[in-house]
């Protein structure tokens, strides 16, 4: 059984959500179900990158991310594409015999019983903006193969006040999960500059409407990468 990987680097910190400023290796799984508009991470979901995917084991994948963290234990943060369309259990299982915590990336729309094995559960159901559609069947199935999971968290990207919106409605679905937002960066291309005054009024926004609305429910952070490293891949 082997493993379409994108990417694994680290270590570096975890720019986004609960786990924000984390110590953390990434392995960036090759592949996804969806084809969000503004998809950061196109280089591990188009196929036409899968040239530059690597087919690795699950000990293979091991192997890098020792050497990477020269043995020292830290969190592995499995995202993509979406890791959930392949079988992470194995890897998982040898990472955390070593002392290990793993945290996975996955928009919800395919459940995994791996999903039990991980440290941290990030759900990131996609808004209207994306262009995409949630199963929201396919997504309880996710928040249910996590409940034994240290944690289930949901990460929602917010664009406009549609995105807003959808955002109430889809926490109500699913209250009891702590909730985080971060506006969508709209520049996604590696080679062109983050206008960050554009990002900052984005969060400014984003905070002043919640705060306006009264809605203190949701954490509200920017993508900590994106401001030490702009579009920057393997950060
Ligand atoms: C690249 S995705 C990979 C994992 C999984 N496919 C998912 O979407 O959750 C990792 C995180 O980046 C977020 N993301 C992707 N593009 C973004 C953008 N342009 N601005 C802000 N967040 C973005 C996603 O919503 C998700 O929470
Ligand atoms: N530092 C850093 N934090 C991140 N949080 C989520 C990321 C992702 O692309 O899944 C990501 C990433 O690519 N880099
Ligand atoms: S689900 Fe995640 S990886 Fe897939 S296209 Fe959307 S943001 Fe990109
Ligand atoms: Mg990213």
């Amino acid at each position: 059984m082997s493993l379409r990987i994108a990417e694994i680097f680290g270590p570096t910190i975890q720019g986004e959500g609960a786990l924000i400023g984390e110590p953390t290796v990434f392995v960036r799984a090759g592949g996804c179900d969806y084809r969000c508009s503004w998809c950061d991470s196109l280089h591990a979901v188009d196929s036409s990158h899968r040239h530059s995917w690597a087919s690795m084991s699950p000990e293979a994948v091991w192997n890098e991310v020792l050497r990477l963290s020269e043995g020292e234990p830290l969190t592995i943060s499995l995202s993509g594409g979406n890791p959930a369309i392949q079988d992470f259990g194995p890897l998982i299982a040898r990472g955390r015999a070593a002392g290990y915590r793993f945290a996975c990336e996955t928009q919800g729309s395919v459940a995994r019983s791996w999903f039990a094995e991980l440290d941290t559960l990030v759900l990131s159901p996609k808004p209207p903006s994306s262009g995409e559609t949630v199963d929201w069947d396919a997504f309880a199935k996710c928040v249910s193969a996590g409940s034994a999971a240290r944690q289930t968290v949901v990460k929602i990207v917010i664009f406009d006040e549609i995105d807003y919106q959808w955002a109430k409605q889809a926490h109500a679905l699913h209250a009891h999960l702590p909730l985080y937002l971060q506006p969508g960066n709209p520049e996604v291309d590696p080679e062109t500059p983050v206008d960050l005054q554009a990002l900052a009024a984005r969060l400014e926004w984003l905070t002043e409407r919640a705060m306006g609305d009264r809605w203190f429910t949701p954490r509200i952070l920017p993508q900590l990468h994106v401001l030490i490293w702009g579009n920057k891949r393997g950060v």
